[in-house]
């Protein structure tokens, strides 16, 4: 990919391991709905969130500031493992489930000044398999798609979010849920 640094890894996990974390997050994670607020009308998001991190810096999104929940013993893990791949220690982790698949995650690239510059985001997928589609910002013919299979491991990195916005559509399917993990260094 133009303009990114992409690496997709689609066995980070085990398929063991994987359906292990699925079951205890969507069980002990505060998940949380959330209001957005977009052009001044207000929504339900449309998937559960929660924040967890080793500080207590808060997140702001979309208009929503979220107060982050000490890691779990899960979470720490999963993060010991990320950082043998990735240069950076995280200290924050969003979490998104996606209950079926009217629930999604509209166009937006994650670049909160709280992220600083070319950030290195790691994502986490268990769960049902869902599209990640990117496109870039100034070329509308530059666009990609993944599907995230449960288990797997996309890093963001470089310019990726400076250039490209990226979404989890809806789909018509009928779709078991999906749970999302983005570590982030949110100073
Ligand atoms: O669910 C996903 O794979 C993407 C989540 C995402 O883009 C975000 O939380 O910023
Ligand atoms: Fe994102």
């Amino acid at each position: 990919m133009i303009d990114a640094d992409v690496r997709y890894y689609p066995h980070f996990f085990s398929k063991n391991m994987a359906e292990k974390l699925f079951k205890i997050l969507k069980n002990t994670i505060k998940w949380q709905q959330d209001d957005i607020t977009v052009f001044g009308k207000t929504y339900p998001q449309p998937r559960l969130t929660a924040l967890y991190a080793n500080n207590d810096n808060a997140y702001t999104y979309s208009n929503i500031t979220m107060k982050p929940n000490p890691f779990t013993k899960e979470l720490l893990l999963i993060k010991k493992e990320l950082e043998k791949v990735c240069t950076i220690s995280f200290t924050s982790c969003l979490l998104n489930l996606y209950r079926d698949g009217q629930d999604s995650n509209g166009w937006h690239s994650d670049n909160e000044k709280e992220l600083g510059h070319n950030p290195i985001i790691a994502s986490c997928s268990f769960g049902q398999a869902r599209w990640f589609h990117f496109k870039h910002k100034n070329n509308k013919n530059l666009k990609q798609k993944i599907l995230l299979q449960p288990g797997s491991l996309l890093l963001m990195q470089g310019r990726t979010q400076e250039c490209w916005l990226h979404q989890i559509p809806k789909t018509q399917k009928k779709v078991e849920p999906r749970i999302n993990l983005t570590f982030r260094l949110i100073t």
